[in-house]
């Protein structure tokens, strides 16, 4: 069985080697879409009966190990070194630097890579991070599934 949580975040980025308007700096309302497999708990009376995992707390452990990080944040390149200069300067900038461009598809592996440890199994019913989907906007979006590069 596969499950789906859906959250939203803004944050602002530029891709800096991009040839045309993404290497403005600008922000996106990002949609992020987890997909977890498992099987459906069948514990008599316990909290997650009859679920794979509670939408609540995959909402739970997805803002605390990601969304709340890159809520309202800077997602700046370490390689863009004016623009991390500038963020820097700035006193207690809520500022995310990585180690690649920030375009969709990194975003979505970052986030995939760190969500794939914070979903555990409680309950020995398989669950499993199967697909990051991040929308960088309504029409365009990236995928990261497991096992695919
Ligand atoms: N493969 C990728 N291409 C682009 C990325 C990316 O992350 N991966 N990012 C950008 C820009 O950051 C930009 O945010 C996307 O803008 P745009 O192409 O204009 O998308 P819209 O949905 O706003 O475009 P509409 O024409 O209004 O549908 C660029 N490319
Ligand atoms: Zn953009």
């Amino acid at each position: 069985m596969l499950i789906t949580r859906k959250l939203e975040f803004d944050a602002g980025h530029r891709i800096s080697t991009h040839n045309s308007q993404c290497r403005h700096l600008h922000g996106h309302r990002y949609c992020i879409e987890i997909t977890l497999s498992g099987n459906i708990i069948a514990d008599e009376g316990v909290a997650q009966q009859g679920m794979v995992m509670d939408f609540a707390a995959v909402k739970q452990i997805a803002k605390s190990t990601l969304v709340d990080h890159w809520d309202h944040a800077f997602l700046v390149y370490s390689g863009d070194k004016k623009v991390l200069q500038f963020l820097q300067s700035i006193e207690d900038h809520k500022t995310v630097v990585l180690d690649v461009q920030p375009t969709a598809e990194n975003l979505a592996l970052i986030a995939f890579n760190i969500l794939d440890d914070a979903y555990r199994d409680s309950y020995g019913n398989h669950l499993r991070l199967e697909q990051v989907r991040l929308f960088e906007t309504p029409n365009c979006w990236a995928d990261a599934v497991r096992g695919a590069r």
